[in-house]
């Protein structure tokens, strides 16, 4: 477990947060007790079993949905704006070229339009679509599509990037090289990313840090840093490091 008190002011901290979905007069437990912090400039990885609440504590971080107890603190994030948020579809409107559909989130907030396109424009280069801007989204694949939905939630230049399973629907070979682009959007604009995926692999992969989750309500099983050694290329998943860390998840949610 990570010694949080030795940290500094972490960008959030979740402090046994729960959340009890209430409908119909029906109650869901989905998250309880959840305890860690995003650093500024981590990538936490969310990992967990598909329904454990892993989308549920995203929700609480990007300010979408008020825990029912425990307590989260945002330091210097405004909830919302300062948030850009990738989900499992890309979500991009078919009937905006790409370079309007990344341009998205600058009509919602009202930012300046000349400035936004500017942006827009490097953006969309950063995810390697420059040439694909004035194209429609059923003229791309579902990986350059989600490198569009990953341009769009940087468009106003949030704090942090959350993103739910952005890879679940591609294939094993895309999903690689998407990750290798999440590693080079993460050095290129030192921002905070909150991960969330069912694939341990990737979440060691990807992760500064871990939260691990277990089932049924999703509990915290453990927190910690992921330091492996040297430049992360995808060669690191043949070392014993990397499979020590995969090991250890795979303890903690019972798989060995
Ligand atoms: N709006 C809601 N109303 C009632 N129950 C909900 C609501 N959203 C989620 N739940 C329940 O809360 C639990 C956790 O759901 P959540 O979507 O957070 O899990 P998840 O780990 O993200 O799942 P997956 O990996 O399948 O997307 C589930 O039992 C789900 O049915």
């Amino acid at each position: 477990m990570i010694d949080r008190a030795a940290q500094k002011q972490p960008l959030i901290r979740l402090e046994n947060v729960s959340k009890t979905y209430r409908r119909a007069g029906l109650e869901t437990l989905a998250v309880q007790d959840v305890t860690f912090d995003v650093n500024e400039g981590d990538l936490l990885s969310i990992v967990g079993a598909s329904g454990c609440g892993k989308t549920t504590v995203l929700k609480i971080l990007a300010g979408l949905q008020q825990a029912t107890g425990g307590t989260i603190a945002f330091n210097g994030l405004t909830e919302g704006r300062d948030v850009g948020m990738v989900f499992q579809q890309p979500l991009l409107l078919k009937w905006r070229t790409i370079r309007e559909n990344v341009l998205l989130p600058a009509q919602i907030l009202g930012l300046d339009r000349t400035k936004a396109q500017a942006r827009a424009d490097d953006l969309l280069d950063m995810v390697g679509l420059g040439h694909a801007a004035d194209r429609y989204p059923y003229e791309l694949s579902g990986g350059m599509q989600q490198r569009a939905a990953i341009a769009r939630a940087l468009l106003h230049d949030p704090k942090l990037v959350v993103m739910d399973e952005p890879f679940g629907a591609l294939d094993a070979i895309t999903r690689e090289k998407m990750n290798l682009e999440i590693l080079r959007i993460r050095k290129d604009t030192g921002k905070t990313f909150v991960f969330v995926t069912h694939d341990i692999q990737e979440a060691v992969f990807l992760g500064s840090a871990v939260a691990v989750l277990t089932s049924g309500p999703a509990r915290m099983a453990d927190y910690f840093a992921i330091t492996l050694p040297g430049e992360r290329g995808l060669n690191i998943k043949l070392t014993q490091p990397f499979a020590d860390y995969v090991d250890r998840i795979y303890g903690l949610l019972g798989l060995r």
